[in-house]
C-alpha cells in the first residue's frame, strides 16, 4: 500500500516540553487507522501538525500520491489539498436544514471566488441528497439541524466534510456521547468512508476501536509506542505499562 500521509522524524516542543518526539508513521490512501494513547500522548498535537495549526520544530510531513510537503502550506491550503478535520463537538448551523448545511459545505468547497457566482444546479441538489444518504440522513433533508440528535449532527458534519472530497479525514473521538445504535451507525460509516479515502480516528474508547477492526497506532510521549491490530498492541507489555501507569 503506498502512503498518502508520511510523517517522518517530527518533533515539536512547547516551552521546552517535547509534546511530539521524533514521530514517524504513515497512512495508506484507502485506510482506516485508529490512534490511541493516554492523555497528553500527543494525539491532538499530531492532528494540529497535519492540518497546519502547529508547525513542527523538526521533521517532514508529506501528503499525496505525488507527495508535497505540508509544512510550507497554510491551514486553508492544506484543507484544499484534501485534508479534512472533524472536531469532537459538532458545529452545524442549527437554524438551517440538513440540506442547507450540506449546500453551504458544497459551496465552500468550490472556493471563495466561485461562491460569488454560485447558482445551485440540479447536479448540486443531487449531490446534497447523495451526501445525506451516504451519512444516513437521506430522510432528514428538510429537517432543521437543531432538531437532530447528537449522533445525527455528527453525521451531518461528516457529510459536510465529505462535500469537500477530502482524501484524508481526521476524526476526533467520533463516538463520544453517542447511544449504542448511533455508535454502530458511526462505525459502519467510518469503515465505509475509508474504502475510498484515508480516515484517521483518534479515540479513547477501546470498545469502539475494537469495532473499527483496523490497524491501531499507540502514541505515548509524542512517539509511536506500538502499532498493529488492537489485540496485538494491547498484548504489548509497554502498552500495558503505559495504560496501567506502572
Ligand atoms: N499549545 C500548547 N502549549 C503548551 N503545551 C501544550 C500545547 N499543546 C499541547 N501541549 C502539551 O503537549 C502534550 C500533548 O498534548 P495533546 O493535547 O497533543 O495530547 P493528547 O494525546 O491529545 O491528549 P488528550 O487525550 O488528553 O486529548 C500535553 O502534555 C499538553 O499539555
Amino acid at each position: 500500500m503506498s502512503a498518502l500521509l508520511e510523517v517522518s522524524g517530527v518533533s515539536v516542543s512547547f516551552d521546552g516540553f517535547r509534546a511530539i518526539n521524533n514521530l514517524s508513521f504513515s497512512i495508506g490512501a484507502a485506510e482506516l487507522r485508529a490512534i490511541i494513547g493516554p492523555n497528553g500522548a500527543g494525539k491532538t498535537t499530531f492532528m494540529d501538525i497535519v492540518t497546519g495549526k502547529t508547525r513542527p520544530d523538526e521533521g517532514t510531513v508529506r501528503f499525496g500520491a505525488r507527495p508535497v510537503s505540508l509544512l510550507s502550506l497554510s491551514e486553508a491550503q492544506i484543507a484544499r489539498a484534501g485534508i479534512g478535520r472533524k472536531f469532537q463537538r459538532p458545529t452545524v448551523f442549527e437554524d438551517q436544514t440538513v440540506a442547507e448545511n450540506l449546500t453551504m459545505a458544497l459551496k465552500a468547497a468550490r472556493g471563495p471566488f466561485r461562491v460569488l457566482f454560485w447558482k445551485e444546479t440540479q447536479a448540486d441538489r443531487d449531490r446534497v441528497a447523495a451526501l445525506a444518504a451516504e451519512v444516513g440522513l437521506g430522510d432528514q433533508l428538510a429537517r432543521k439541524s437543531g432538531e437532530l440528535s447528537h449522533g445525527q449532527k455528527q453525521w451531518l458534519e461528516i457529510g459536510m466534510l465529505l462535500a469537500q472530497e477530502p482524501r484524508l479525514l481526521l476524526v476526533d473521538e467520533p463516538a463520544a456521547g453517542m447511544t449504542l445504535a448511533e455508535r454502530e451507525h458511526t462505525t459502519a460509516l467510518l469503515v465505509d468512508m475509508a474504502k475510498t479515502r484515508a480516515v484517521v480516528v483518534v479515540e479513547h474508547d477501546m470498545e469502539f476501536v475494537r469495532r473499527l477492526n483496523c490497524k491501531v497506532t499507540v502514541l505515548h510521549e509524542g512517539s509511536v509506542l506500538a502499532e498493529g491490530s488492537l489485540d496485538h498492541v494491547t498484548r504489548n507489555p509497554d502498552v500495558i505499562d503505559v495504560y496501567l501507569g506502572r
